[in-house]
């Protein structure tokens, strides 16, 4: 289980609290992810069983030695080495839902080549409906009276809306439906201009979370990123996460951009599209974005990567417990102190649902405590911090 063995960290945040969020995801939205599944695809009596077998193991049993097939078998042997023989209940909450999703992998045949399940994206129908639904429609006609209003109030737009994009996450659904946007409780967006604007020859690397209205917003700001600097943006490699965004998902996204019946968006698929056969819009994977670690241990190569960027903007939640670590912060302990091992500058967009968060202002902070007691994992609430 690689994380940082620093003895002044907070403890990382575990799933065995009755009442907590975390125990919350494995007893109540686990249960009800596995029937979705079971629901929305026909297994076979030995993929149901397993399914179910899954389910049970994590609520009561140990983790086994075997190494779940599939990429990065290497990393997965060193991380299980750590955990095999253990209950399920005390594992680090980061690293048991990474393993639930790699698990989940192998129980579908994800990775094996001779079942007609194999490259089966198990999230592909929930992911369809969303970008077939009425909510993207909505976004999308949006988008296009975005383009009657002057530059700076569009860039204004974009992020925030990216920013935002970032609560239409499916796995977040499975049992909660968010009410609302409340505030952005931390707001350093002049710095993210600053830098995407700033001098170098660098990209912006955009590390993607959830396809459908996510990506879709994501992809309206990287437009607007196009103007003034080249992008990479960065997709996990295969599903993952429920909604987690596939080199897959993002070409479904271009085809329902390009189908719009708004011309600006048609606009922007065509932008889009030119940009990546350019290769001003580069599109990147990395076997690290489908681990257990924090970004405390990225490989050599993607640490170079964005040790050279102008700007790495990481999106979402999960995204955020690998950055700032997932443990028991107290909120107000500054960003650039938890986060200043990284290697460049780094933005961190996302709508908080879990109980982390640093670099909020005390007197915000006990703001939030009192009047909305649940602002951490509600979804209602969202965060742009800097480092640079
Ligand atoms: O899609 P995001 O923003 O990374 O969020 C994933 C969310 O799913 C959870 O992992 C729970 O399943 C949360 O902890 C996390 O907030």
């Amino acid at each position: 289980m690689a994380d940082d063995q620093r003895l002044d960290l907070p403890p990382r945040i575990g799933i065995d609290r009755p009442g907590s969020f975390s125990r919350s995801v494995f007893h109540e939205r686990h249960p009800v992810l596995i029937e979705n599944l079971l629901r929305d695809f026909p297994y076979p009596a030995h993929i149901q069983a397993r399914l179910e077998n899954l389910l049970a193991e994590t609520l009561n049993g140990t983790v086994p030695s075997a190494v779940p097939p599939g990429p990065n078998t290497p990393s997965w042997e060193a991380q299980i080495a750590g955990c095999a023989g253990r209950p399920w209940s005390e594992l680090p909450f980061l690293w048991a839902e990474s393993y639930f999703y790699r698990r989940l992998l192998e129980a579908t045949e994800y990775f094996e080549a001779e079942s007609p399940w194999g490259g089966v994206d198990l999230f592909a129908p929930q992911k369809h409906a969303q970008l077939a639904g009425e909510e993207i429609r909505s976004d999308l006609d949006a988008y296009a009276a975005l383009a009657e209003r002057e530059p700076d109030e569009r860039r204004r737009a974009l992020l925030t809306a990216s920013l935002w994009g970032n609560q239409a996450d499916l796995g977040f659904r499975t049992t909660s439906s968010i009410a609302g946007q409340s505030d952005v409780i931390v707001d350093d967006s002049a710095a993210i201009w600053d830098l995407v604007d700033g001098p170098g020859e660098g990209p912006v690397i955009v590390v993607a979370d959830n396809a459908g209205r996510e990506l879709t917003a994501d992809l309206a700001l990287i437009d607007a990123i196009l103007e003034t600097a080249h992008v990479e943006l960065h997709l996990k490699p295969h599903p993952y996460f429920v909604s987690d965004a596939t080199g897959r998902d993002l070409l479904a996204t271009l085809d329902t951009l390009a189908a719009n019946p708004n011309k600006p968006v048609q606009g922007l698929a065509e932008r889009l599209r030119d940009a990546i056969r350019a290769e001003r819009l580069r599109l990147r994977t990395h076997g690290f974005y489908v681990l257990p670690s924090t970004y405390r241990h990225l490989p050599p190569g993607l640490a170079g990567d964005f040790r050279a960027a102008k700007l790495v903007i990481l999106k979402g939640d999960l995204n955020y417990r690998r950055l700032v670590g997932d443990r028991e912060w107290d909120a107000a302990t500054p960003f650039g102190e938890v986060v200043d091992y990284f290697p460049g500058d780094v933005a961190a967009l996302r709508t908080a649902k879990s109980d982390l968060a640093v670099g909020i202002p005390p007197k915000r902070l006990s703001e939030l405590e009192t009047g909305s007691p649940d602002w951490r994992v509600s979804g209602t609430h969202a965060m742009m911090q800097v480092l640079h």
